[in-house]
């Protein structure tokens, strides 16, 4: 499921293009995975390509884009429109992929009435109502990690069974409501660990470096997945 987004990604790219068919080899290319996964994870989908042409691009996004149920246009509510959600707010390519930002919140009654992208920053306070009339379906929490657990309480009382936490912090949510996190110094901290490894390796006993340069292989995971 992780690595359909990325086909889906791939897919877009080649339409916009003015491709109609894609190879698997192609295709695979684009998304960064090896075209053995690629077929596999694609046949799960009912979807097996026509030999010596491929992929039919079009259908192909439609499947995935129903698998992952982006057929209809999710509305989301970013809670904390500081820096982070002033950035993530400004950001067009949500629409592009299949979600819409719907309401934006804050606790600080500076930032109400705030317009951003079309949209006024409203108090926390109208969560409920605004999530009830705008039929959201996911909350992005950028707060301070402090209030990002009672902003999920007030997500869930509102009927948001999604969450995108930014805040670096665990929450706890009931059984039924999901929850993704972003945190971005973990995915420092893991390319942190990949130069400590690399440089280990390159270290003889002693402290001497290797005159062959001896180092580790390069790897590549996807942020947030
Ligand atoms: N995941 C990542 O990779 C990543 C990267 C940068 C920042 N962050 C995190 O994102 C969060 C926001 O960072 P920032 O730099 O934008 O902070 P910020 O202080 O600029 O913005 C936070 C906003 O949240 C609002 N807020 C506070 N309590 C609230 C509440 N109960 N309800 C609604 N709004 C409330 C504040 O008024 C403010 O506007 C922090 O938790 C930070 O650690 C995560």
């Amino acid at each position: 499921m992780a690595r359909l987004p990325e086909y889906l990604r791939a897919l877009h790219n080649l339409a916009e293009a003015g491709d109609d068919t894609v190879s698997s080899e192609g295709l695979a290319a684009a998304a960064g995975v090896n075209s053995a996964k690629l077929r596999k994870d694609l046949s799960h989908l009912g979807s097996y390509g026509t030999r010596g042409v491929g992929y039919d691009v079009a259908l192909l996004i439609d499947q995935i884009e129903f698998t992952l149920g982006l057929t209809q246009r999710r509305a989301v509510a970013l809670v904390g429109v500081g820096n982070l959600g002033h950035a993530l707010a400004g950001y067009a390519g949500f629409a592009s992929r299949g979600f819409r930002i719907a309401a934006l919140f804050d606790a600080d009654q500076a930032r109400v009435g705030e317009p951003i992208n079309g949209l006024n920053v409203r108090h926390i306070s109208d969560l409920a109502v605004v999530a009830a009339a705008e039929s959201i379906a996911i909350g992005v929490i950028a707060t301070p990690a402090a209030a990002a657990q009672d902003v999920a309480d007030a997500l869930v009382a509102a009927g948001v069974t999604s969450i995108l936490n930014f805040a670096p912090c665990v929450l706890s949510v009931p059984e039924g409501v999901d929850v993704r996190k972003v945190d971005l110094a973990v995915e420092l901290q893991i390319l942190s660990f990949h130069e400590h490894r690399k440089s280990s390796l390159t270290a003889l006993p002693g402290g001497l470096s290797s005159p062959n340069g001896l180092a580790a292989t390069g790897t590549e995971e996807a942020v947030g997945s």
